[in-house]
């Protein structure tokens, strides 16, 4: 049996927790050995045992051990791979930025604990809101540790994106190619179907309406989350834990030959956008390193709409400078 994999998640007691880890040992990274590393609060512990019986009840081949704390520099000690997702979820009527203030301040200790306690390979993909800027104040707070560690998931959206574009054509989802979330986790994101593919054709163009694209795709994708906190009374959870599981797992493992994944990474300054902002990008990955596809043709309404999310990130990162947190 190979070494291995430590895996670290924050939050496991949570709503989110409570599918990915399950995912994560039944296979999700693929059939290769798994160490789960739990980090709660100390009043989740508890709950958190309970969930640790269930994983061992349902004896996964593959899931070698689990530690569970409340300390992160133990958790984090020697891990490869760190899914950051412990901190508050909005409820109805907040913005995701709202949080800001209440989450930031996790990812400045996790961020310091990482850089302690991570091993010399680690990956860590945050998913906690406001999940571009909570990984920019994570990797701010870990200087010894590569910039390019460290993403903050819009393989949701990404995913929420296929899923709604599929539903319009008629096409699978597995036909649609080269999808593309530009921009901030929030309702500014820009979903863009101007590179995508459906069945090696443009996928703008097999659409065939701009309306439609313009008020109803786009705001379909960037305000799903909100939709599913009216509907459920609770955020997403299930689709988040699934889609923080796609997006480590072709981090580590690489990225489809002739499509890409949208990651929000942190910034070049490719296609304007200020370097050092994590921001998300199509990204082709490959041995758990990720490269942003680079030389796509932005044209005047792809332009403002990145322009206008990334505003938003700068106005995000200039908040949390204030705060003290980076
Ligand atoms: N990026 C994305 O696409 C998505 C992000 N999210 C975000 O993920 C986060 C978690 O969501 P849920 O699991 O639904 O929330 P939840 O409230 O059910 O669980 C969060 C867990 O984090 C724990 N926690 C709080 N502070 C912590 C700390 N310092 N260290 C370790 N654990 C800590 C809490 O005790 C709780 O058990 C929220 O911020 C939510 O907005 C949710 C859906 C999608
Ligand atoms: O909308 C929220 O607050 C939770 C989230 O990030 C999502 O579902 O995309």
């Amino acid at each position: 049996m190979s070494t291995p994999l430590k895996v670290a998640v924050t939050g496991a007691a949570g709503q989110i927790g409570y599918s990915l880890l399950f995912r994560l040992a039944s296979g999700a990274l693929g059939d290769r050995p798994i160490e789960l590393r739990l980090l709660e609060i100390t009043p989740a512990l508890k709950a958190l045992e309970g969930v640790v019986m269930e994983l061992d009840d349902c004896a996964f081949p593959n899931l070698t051990a689990v530690e569970i704390g409340d300390d992160a520099e133990k958790i984090f000690d020697g891990v490869n791979l760190a899914l950051l997702v412990g901190a508050r979820p909005r409820g109805p009527g907040m913005e995701r930025g709202d949080l800001l203030s209440a989450n930031g301040a996790i990812f400045t200790a996790q961020g310091k604990a990482l850089n302690a306690a991570a091993a010399d390979d680690v990956r860590i993909g945050v998913t906690g809101n406001p999940a571009n800027t909570n990984a920019l104040i994570a990797m701010t707070n870990a200087p010894d540790i590569p910039d390019e560690r460290f993403s903050a998931l819009t393989r949701l959206d990404h995913n929420r994106a296929i899923s709604q574009l599929a539903a319009k054509t008629g096409a699978s989802v597995n036909d649609i190619k080269k999808m593309t979330i530009w921009g901030n986790h929030s309702a500014t994101q820009y979903p863009d179907v101007f590179h995508a593919e459906i069945g090696g054709k443009n996928a703008a163009e097999v659409v065939g309406d701009q309306a439609w694209i313009e008020n109803d795709f786009i705001p379909t994708v960037a305000k799903r989350g909100a939709a599913i906190i009216d509907a459920r009374g609770a955020s997403s959870a299930a689709s988040a834990a699934s889609a923080t599981c796609d997006a480590a797992r072709d981090w580590l493992n690489g990225s489809a030959e002739g499509d890409w994944v949208s990651m929000a990474v942190r910034s070049d300054g490719s296609y304007g956008v200020p370097e050092g902002l994590i921001s998300s990008f199509p990204v082709t990955t490959k041995d758990g390193n990720w490269e942003i596809v680079q030389g796509l043709e932005i044209d005047e309404f792809s332009r403002a709409r990145i322009d206008a999310s990334t505003a938003e990130l700068a106005e995000e990162r200039t908040a949390v400078t204030e705060l003290g947190l980076i």
